[in-house]
């Protein structure tokens, strides 16, 4: 395998640096396009908005919240809200930039787009919650619509915060609008399966990469970081067949049980508890020991540059699918590529949430609705597609696969701004 150039960013780069990293990387394989790379290294536009609520004693707290559209070449811009005490604007052009690549790369006819609040939403209530959703999509309203700007949720944002972005919009124009927000409850509109979409994606694409050298799912050991929506998903699809979860982390802690973990009984004692810390058929180890821990596939779901170039080294994992956006460094994947880990990049790993996006944004257009069997067999067949085009690429050019897929994904997005001309 051809080497790839050495990161020049250290572990202290943000994720908008290690995007652009990214972006360098794949520069030498655009050919006529290389010309127009400029484009991805810029968002199109960033809202910064002031989000000012009644807390329920009656004070005023104020929020610093974000929308950036990073491209809209392809369509829409598409993309989740993000709730997090250390969401920052850099942080969420990286996020956006990362879904205009993920959408390209598994050509859904979106652009990029992501938002956040900085905020840490277990010190607010629930009534607090409601009001700080609303206001905030009010604020960004300007730039919100079906065929604009679509978002959906990420980190600490669900179908309950889906539903109150869809009522403040529509109670903003007048009319319900089921489409300007996608993993939005079955009742109003969302769509079956996508609740675990992204990590069942997360098992479509690592077992497509598991074909490819010959490993088996039955009887395989999976590490998971992160239980949340992406991780628990992942882990009960992984269990249903037939591999074995052997270590799962939160915030709260890290547990280990080599004969396999069940995710379905961890999920109840985290729903019961608050965190798989103290779960009582696992062994708590510390948490900067997950990913030393032996395994054929590790799963990152929690959040950017959680592998890096101090951890990377202890990695013992065949398989890296990445259910987070941006969890590994630039040159933590010089180091595991150097390893010999296959790396299923964010971009094509966790990219089942948006598929089933698209099928539900579809879905409300039509005012038709498929069955959940439909749209697994329908999100499986675009990942795998999506991935093989990713491997073609990856084989001839002799490139990481995360490279392989910005080479798909940037030749889609530079050719639709090249065919669009720049004025109006
Ligand atoms: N939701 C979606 O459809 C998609 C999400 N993603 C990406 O997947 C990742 C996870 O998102 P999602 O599952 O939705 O978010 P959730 O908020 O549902 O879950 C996040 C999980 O990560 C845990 N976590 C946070 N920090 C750490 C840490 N340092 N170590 C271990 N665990 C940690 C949280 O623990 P605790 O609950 O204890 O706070 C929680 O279990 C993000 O990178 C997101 O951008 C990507 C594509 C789509
Ligand atoms: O479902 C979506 O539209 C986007 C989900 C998301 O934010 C992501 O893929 O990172």
């Amino acid at each position: 395998m051809r080497s790839e150039p050495l990161s020049y960013l250290g572990d202290g780069a943000g994720p908008w640096e290690i995007y652009l990293e990214q972006v360098n990387r794949v520069i030498p394989y655009l050919g006529r396009l290389a010309t127009w790379a400029e484009t991805l290294k810029r968002p199109k536009r960033v809202l910064i908005v002031d989000v000012p609520i009644h807390l329920d004693d009656g004070t005023v707290a104020h929020f610093e919240g974000y929308r950036v559209h990073h491209n809209t070449s392809r369509g829409p811009a598409k993309g989740g809200v993000r709730y997090h005490p250390e969401v920052t604007l850099s942080e969420v052009m990286a996020l956006a930039a990362w879904m205009t690549i993920k959408n390209a790369a598994v050509g859904l006819p979106y652009g990029g787009g992501k938002g956040g609040v900085r905020v840490d939403p277990k010190k607010l209530s629930p009534s607090e919650l409601e009001r700080l959703t609303r206001r905030y999509t009010s604020e960004i309203g300007i730039l919100l619509g079906p065929d604009r700007d679509i978002p959906a949720p990420d980190v600490n944002t669900s179908e309950r915060e889906m539903a109150w972005m869809m009522d403040t919009y529509s109670m903003n124009v007048g009319r319900t609008v089921p489409g300007v927000v996608t993993g939005k409850p079955i009742a109003l509109g969302g769509s079956l399966g996508r609740r675990d979409a992204t990590g069942r994606g997360v098992f479509v694409t690592a077992a497509a990469a598991a074909e490819k050298i010959g490993l088996p799912i039955e009887g395989s050991r999976v590490v998971i970081q992160g239980f949340g929506n992406v991780g628990n998903a992942a882990a009960r699809v992984f269990h249903d067949h037939g591999a074995r979860v052997v270590a799962v982390s939160d915030v709260t802690g890290a547990v280990y049980n080599e004969a396999g973990i069940d995710p379905y009984d961890l999920l109840a004692w985290v729903r019961e508890t608050g965190g798989v810390r103290g779960y009582p058929k696992a062994e708590p180890i510390p948490q900067a020991e997950l990913f030393a821990v032996p395994t054929e596939f590790l799963i990152p779901a929690a959040l950017e540059k959680q592998i890096t170039e101090q951890n990377a080294w202890r990695i013992q994992a065949r398989i890296i699918a990445e259910g987070a956006n941006g969890p590994t460094t630039p040159g933590a994947d010089d180091i595991l590529q150097e390893k010999g880990v296959v790396v299923v990049p964010d971009v094509i790993a966790n990219a089942g949430g948006v598929t089933v996006s698209y099928f539900e944004w579809v879905q409300d257009f039509n005012s038709y609705f498929w069955t959940e069997e439909e749209i697994n067999r329908r999100l499986e067949r675009v990942l795998r597609n999506a991935f093989e085009a990713v491997w073609q690429v990856h084989e001839e050019k002799r490139i990481s696969l995360r490279t392989a897929a910005y080479v798909v994904a940037a030749t889609r997005v530079l050719e639709a701004r090249a065919l669009r001309g720049l004025y109006p």
